[in-house]
């Protein structure tokens, strides 16, 4: 039993402003180019006039990424290349500047906060900006027992939910959900095959690059967590108990909430999509506020990309998490705003009749 109550965030979430975004494919047929030559960056400014709800788009100055950091009971069971202790270690790492996300943030101006949802190790040394939203040491190993309780899943949601509205309060003008915890491809993955019925070979991925036995050990843990997943699967907040974690309950409030908020989010790799597609079940149109950075190599984001219908910016073959695959993608995005509000128009250009200087036969 839960006591969030999913109606009332099913009619907070609206949809995009459709006009705005009308507006702005208007203006891009007006733009000094030949028609429709900016190919996809003309949906990007669509879509982003839709979210911003204004024509043309603004720009994205204030671009936020939040890295949910948390260890999964299961990667004592060898189903990933790095020992779970690392987890712990590279939150030391982000908050020090060092890691793949923090040189991409730095890169691009974007800021970087990171969060202790469920790190295993003691981090009570740690800032209580890091650690204030810690629910529980180490989620439970999926494949046979869950990871959280009801309680643990409601807290997680509800402190992503509360992150989510400090970003935006704080002037946040697009949103990044990061990952990090050793493990957490394999939850990914459980909760991507519960949730669309599928196999452990469908989704199943390589992670951090692991070997063949691990390989076989994730497909075990896959079919186990599977199975006790099953039972539950027409209940999003009760999938994430069985087969998720807190990092990913959080996660999940997070782009949620992001939704509600009107803010849009880049989607990041396999952990950021798993965590979309039950946000979707949650709330079927939060999915309007989200696009997707980058395809990493997990098939188990390939599969939720296909059911949410997104097409990835960039396939650069990723596989770090972080943030750092939407934080690529970024640039992109910006592209399409800047031409879409600082081209001049055509007419201004041509005279009202391009064609009237032109001989009658080159008509
Ligand atoms: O973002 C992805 O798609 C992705 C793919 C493979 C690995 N990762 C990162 O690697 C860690 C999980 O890998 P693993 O093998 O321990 O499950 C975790 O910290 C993720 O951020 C991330
Ligand atoms: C070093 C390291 C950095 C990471 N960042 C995200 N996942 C990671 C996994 C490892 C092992």
């Amino acid at each position: 039993m839960t006591s969030i109550d999913l109606t009332a965030l099913r009619e907070a979430v609206s949809l995009r402003d459709w006009d705005a975004a009308s507006d702005t494919r208007l203006r891009l047929d007006g733009l000094v180019k030949p028609l429709g030559s900016l190919g996809r960056l003309e949906q990007l400014a669509a879509w982003l006039s839709g979210v911003q709800g204004a024509s043309p788009p603004r720009p994205l100055d204030d671009v936020r990424v939040v890295v949910f950091a948390g260890d999964h009971g299961i990667a004592r069971s060898g189903v990933s290349a790095y020992p779970p202790e690392v987890t712990a270690a590279m939150v030391r790492t982000f908050l020090a500047g060092a890691a793949g996300v923090n040189a991409l943030a730095t890169l691009h101006g974007a800021k970087v906060r990171v969060l202790d949802l469920g790190v295993d190790a003691d981090t009570d040394d740690l800032p209580a900006a890091v650690t204030e939203h810690k629910v529980r040491r180490g989620s439970g190993s999926i494949d046979v027992e869950d990871a959280l309780t009801d309680d643990e899943v409601e807290r997680a949601f509800v402190s992503g939910q509360r992150i989510a509205d400090e970003e935006v309060d704080s002037g946040a003008d697009l949103l990044i959900a990061g990952d990090m915890g050793i493990g957490n491809t394999t939850v990914a993955a459980a909760l991507v095959a519960v949730l669309l019925d599928l196999q452990p070979l469908d989704v199943v991925g390589t992670g951090t690059g692991i070997d063949d036995d691990a390989w076989a050990r994730k497909v075990g843990a896959l079919r186990d967590a599977a199975y006790r997943g099953r039972a539950v699967r027409e209940d999003p907040l009760a999938v994430l108990r069985t087969v998720g974690s807190a990092d990913t309950a959080a996660m999940t409030g997070f782009l949620v909430q992001a939704a509600v908020r009107r803010t849009p989010v880049l989607l990041d790799g396999v952990v950021s999509c798993a965590c979309a597609l039950v946000g979707r079940r949650l709330v079927d149109s939060a999915s309007h506020w989200w696009l997707a950075g980058h395809r990493s190599t997990e098939p188990a984001q390939h599969r939720v990309l296909d059911v949410l219908g997104l097409e990835p910016l960039v396939d650069l073959g990723m596989r770090l998490g972080e943030g750092t695959g939407a934080l690529t993608a970024l640039p992109i995005l910006r592209a399409a705003q800047a031409m879409c509000a600082d081209m001049g128009l055509l007419a201004d250009l041509l005279p009202p009749d391009p064609m009237a200087g032109l001989p009658a036969d080159a008509t």
